[in-house]
């Protein structure tokens, strides 16, 4: 069907910081709204621009943010502070040796461009004049969102090629088996010795990309559409690369009302046999390893902040593409609680949490550092849309790869306790790398 956007229509302003795109008889729908993603989303790399493509669990918007400053932003999480945007977190605290303050830092991309698929508009957010450090800062916006108006209009017309991202020059190290195997012996022992109660052992898994085959958005495309209980994104920032995820971990949200979830998600079963979540089975060392996480939210976040309303759902079994996890979800009324910074506070204190990190925190995070002997980047660290409309969400990149020039890198880990057994933990990696691989390299 022909559903070109004039470019006539393309810079009807109508009303301020908006303008339509699409012919208002004919209206909006997904396909269309996917493929003028597919035009943005190539506008901004090729002018340089971090972008960020991602839907929340359980709706159909497709969200699109450009960040028009042509810098890597390098910021403290703080929701209270930050204006409308993406944010991603490494898995390690990050810190910057200029900063006055010793806070981990995020990777933040401003929503100076943002789309969202259930519009027919794009929403402008340059701050103004006045809010911007200076003068030339806001000239230099205004400069770059118009270059960038232009390469989408040269675009629109244009035959759709193969979706380009940034990629770092430096390939990183690859895991072995016999690696992971190591470090997770060595976890076994140590909480034989009772040095720390849980640690979550990961890997890396390196796929060629078959270029003829292989485009990013499709790619994503095909996630989003999969896995509609996920959290699915695609970002890429230059000079730190892309990263794509189907996770389905929450870390903290609030929304527009204040009400501020978190959840505690762990143990891992594969869920091919399980037709009924009512049905699934689970062994003490899950129950165990879930209640760790539960009780880590209630005993060193919520206890030490002295909230001590909260509601608790679950444990519950939840199906995550072809696995299943145990949850409990936590609600706090912020408004009620007089306590609307929750969400920021919270952030601080749980990541990474013991899903993906371990128990106690800080001597597993050192033994990961000292035992996996690969970076995770942002495997396991946070990422989400932050101060929309709706409020804020940020989930734990699980379930995620990076894209080099050539090929794809899969993440995945497991929690590992005193009653592990080295070769199931090794086998529930595969599983986790199956959600992408199954989809997109299959
Ligand atoms: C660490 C991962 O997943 C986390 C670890 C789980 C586990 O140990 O059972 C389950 C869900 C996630 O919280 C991963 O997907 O790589």
């Amino acid at each position: 069907m022909k559903n070109h956007l004039a470019i006539s229509e393309l810079l009807d302003f109508t009303k301020k910081n908006t303008f339509t795109f699409f012919d208002k008889n004919k209206g909006i729908n997904k396909l269309n709204s996917f493929q003028f993603i597919k035009k943005m989303w190539s506008a901004a790399i090729a002018q340089n621009l971090g972008v960020s493509l991602w839907r929340e669990p359980n709706t159909d918007n497709l969200q699109l943010v450009i960040d028009l400053s042509q810098k890597t932003k390098l910021v403290e999480s703080d929701l209270e502070e930050l204006p409308t945007g993406f944010l991603m977190h490494k898995f390690e605290k990050e810190f910057d040796i200029d900063s006055k303050n010793n806070n981990s830092k995020a990777y933040f991309l401003e929503a100076h461009l943002y789309f969202d698929s259930s519009n027919d508009f794009i929403v402008e957010n340059i701050p103004s004049k006045d809010k911007t450090q200076n003068k030339q800062e806001f000239e230099e916006l205004n400069q770059t969102k118009k270059q960038f108006f232009q390469k989408l209009k040269e675009l629109q017309n244009k035959k759709e090629g193969k979706t380009s991202y940034f990629y770092p020059k430096n390939i990183p190290t690859a895991t072995t088996k016999e690696a992971y195997n190591k470090a997770v012996d060595k976890a076994i022992k140590a909480m034989q010795n009772e040095e720390f109660l849980k640690v979550v052992i990961s890997r890396n898994k390196f796929i060629d990309l078959d270029k003829k085959s292989f485009d990013a958005l499709e790619a994503y495309q095909k996630l989003e559409q999969t896995y509609k209980t996920a959290f699915v994104s695609l970002v890429s920032i230059p000079l730190v690369g892309t990263w794509m995820c189907a996770t389905p971990e929450l870390l903290v949200s609030q929304d527009k009302n204040g009400i501020f979830r978190t959840m505690a998600l762990a143990g891992t079963q594969s869920g091919k046999d399980v037709k009924e979540l009512k049905n699934a089975l689970w062994r003490q060392k899950e129950i165990e390893e879930q209640a760790l996480v539960s009780r880590y939210i209630i005993n060193n976040c919520f206890k030490k902040i002295r909230l001590r309303e909260y509601e608790e759902i679950g444990p519950k079994t939840v199906r995550a593409g072809n696995l299943l996890h145990l949850r409990t979800e936590f609600l706090v009324d912020t408004k009620q609680e007089r306590f609307p910074q929750l969400a920021t506070v919270m952030l601080e204190l749980l990541h990474p949490t013991s899903a993906v990190c371990g128990m106690p925190k800080e001597i597993t995070t050192q033994f990961i550092l000292e035992n996996e002997n690969y970076d995770r980047g942002f495997y396991a660290g946070y990422l989400g849309g932050i101060n929309f409309k709706n409020g804020s969400s940020l989930y734990v990149q699980l379930r995620c790869m990076q894209l080099l020039e050539n090929q794809a890198i899969l993440y995945a880990g497991g929690g590992i306790t005193a009653d592990s057994d080295t070769e199931t933990e090794w086998k529930e990696t595969e599983m986790k790398c199956q959600t992408i691989e199954s989809v997109v390299f299959e």
